[in-house]
């Protein structure tokens, strides 16, 4: 792959480091939460053996959310030293480690052990032995950096849509570097999302009719994919995700992805969250109407949205949650840098870039994040989201 071809130990000619080798575990770690997510997944459709816990907010989270945490975490630690390693994720070990959670804390052990297992098939080291209780417990709250404007951090979504998780549908894992406040390298697994989007319909056809029968297995159907682009490259890539009992042959045969290059709102399809409670569809439908949008929005949960931006399968996203709730870092990091780097322009409603600079939520951000294919749509856009503001409820 060109990009990662031309490393020059670290810095290129103007001395923008290329962080080549972060890139490299970075997209393999997030394959194999990937393989691990799928797995579980697939036993929580076929099983549905109670392993969906509920949050403090009543946001579900499972098993895969803690096992790829852990997994991800220990992966970055082993190969970038655990001292040098700073990370903000979304999951802490609070409810995992009460005493009416044992069984669930096994099966996070068990999930980490066996994902780990895997790892030279994906290039990376596992553990000599496998890893113990606290072992695991240590590796998901070693994530507690709270980010800022200095120095360097990884920000992790372990699942994103857990939601779509539960229900067997989308939902994605988010890996972004973030240096000095920008982030700098984004990875976004999205193992529900084929790499050709007319392979969508067929598997939710195939997912509500067999699923429950037989998982899919068919090492030749490329179900999912990784997204990838390091800030700067003007290059976003796509790898299918690693099937079946296969080896990462680095790098995987990955693919340039561009946005589209539709600048029409009346070709446009626009995406936002599924959940009405997570973004304003009223809001959006009137926006949609007022700026000549005529194709019905494409709902799917997760960062996934920002793979479909990304690679040109949709021109607009937008979301608008709720007065008061403040977005996180986890939530955007990777996505905006797939977004940008593949062509596209990803801001908050008043135009501006979105802060990542501020700890773990995106603070000062203005109504919402709106990101577009290209400059032209993303103008009209946020000239319609100025228009109907002050008329709407929110
Ligand atoms: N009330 C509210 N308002 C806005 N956003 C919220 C809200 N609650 C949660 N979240 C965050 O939304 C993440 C999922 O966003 P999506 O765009 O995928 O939404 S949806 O699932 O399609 O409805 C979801 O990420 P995960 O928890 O990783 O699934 C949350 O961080
Ligand atoms: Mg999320
Ligand atoms: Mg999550
Ligand atoms: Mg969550």
């Amino acid at each position: 792959m060109e990009d990662q071809e031309e490393n020059t130990g670290g810095f290129n000619g103007v001395m923008e480091p290329n962080y080549s080798r972060e890139l490299d575990v970075a997209v393999r770690a997030v394959q194999m939460a990937c393989f691990l997510c799928q797995k579980v997944q697939q036993g929580l459709i076929s099983k549905s053996n109670g392993q969906v816990q509920s949050k403090e907010d009543s946001s579900p989270v499972t098993v895969a959310d803690w096992s790829v945490q852990a997994t991800v975490s220990w992966l970055l630690s082993e190969s970038f030293g655990s001292k040098k390693v700073s990370i903000v994720a979304e999951e802490d070990i609070q409810s995992l480690s009460k005493v009416e959670a044992a069984d669930l804390l096994e099966s996070v052990v068990k999930t980490v052990n066996d994902c780990l297992a895997e790892a030279p098939r994906f290039g990376l080291q596992g553990p000599q032995m496998a890893l113990g209780t606290s072992e695991v417990l240590a590796a998901i709250s070693r994530c507690n950096s709270n980010g800022g404007p200095t120095g360097r951090f990884w920000a992790l979504d372990p699942v994103d849509g857990t939601l779509g998780f539960v229900r067997g549908d989308q939902y994605a894992v988010a890996l972004a570097l973030i240096e000095d406040g920008e982030p700098v390298l984004g990875v976004l697994g999205c193992p529900n999302y084929p790499m050709r989007k007319e392979w969508l319909s067929y598997q939710h056809r195939y997912h509500r009719i067999i699923s429950k029968l037989t998982p899919p297995t068919s090492e030749s159907w490329d179900k999912g994919c990784v997204m990838y682009a390091r800030r700067g490259s003007g290059k976003t890539w796509m790898q299918p995700l690693l099937q079946g009992h296969k080896k990462l042959v680095w790098p995987n045969s990955a693919r340039p992805v561009q946005v589209s290059a539709i600048e029409s709102p009346a070709l446009a399809t626009f995406c936002e969250p599924v959940e009405k409670s997570n973004s304003s569809h009223s809001f959006t439908a009137g926006l949609a109407h007022s700026v000549g949008l005529r194709k019905q929005p494409l709902r799917v949960y997760s960062m996934v949205k920002y793979a479909a931006i990304a690679r040109g399968d949709a021109e607009i996203f937008m979301k608008f949650a709720r007065a008061g709730y403040k977005e996180k870092i986890w939530d955007h990091a990777a996505g905006i840098v797939i977004i940008q780097e593949a062509g596209g322009v990803v801001t908050d409603a008043g135009g501006r870039p979105l802060d990542f600079s501020k700890g773990l939520y995106l603070e000062g951000l203005d109504r919402g994040v709106i990101a577009c294919a290209g400059a032209k749509l993303h103008e009209k856009i946020i000239k319609a989201v100025d228009a109907s503001w002050n008329s709407s409820s929110l």
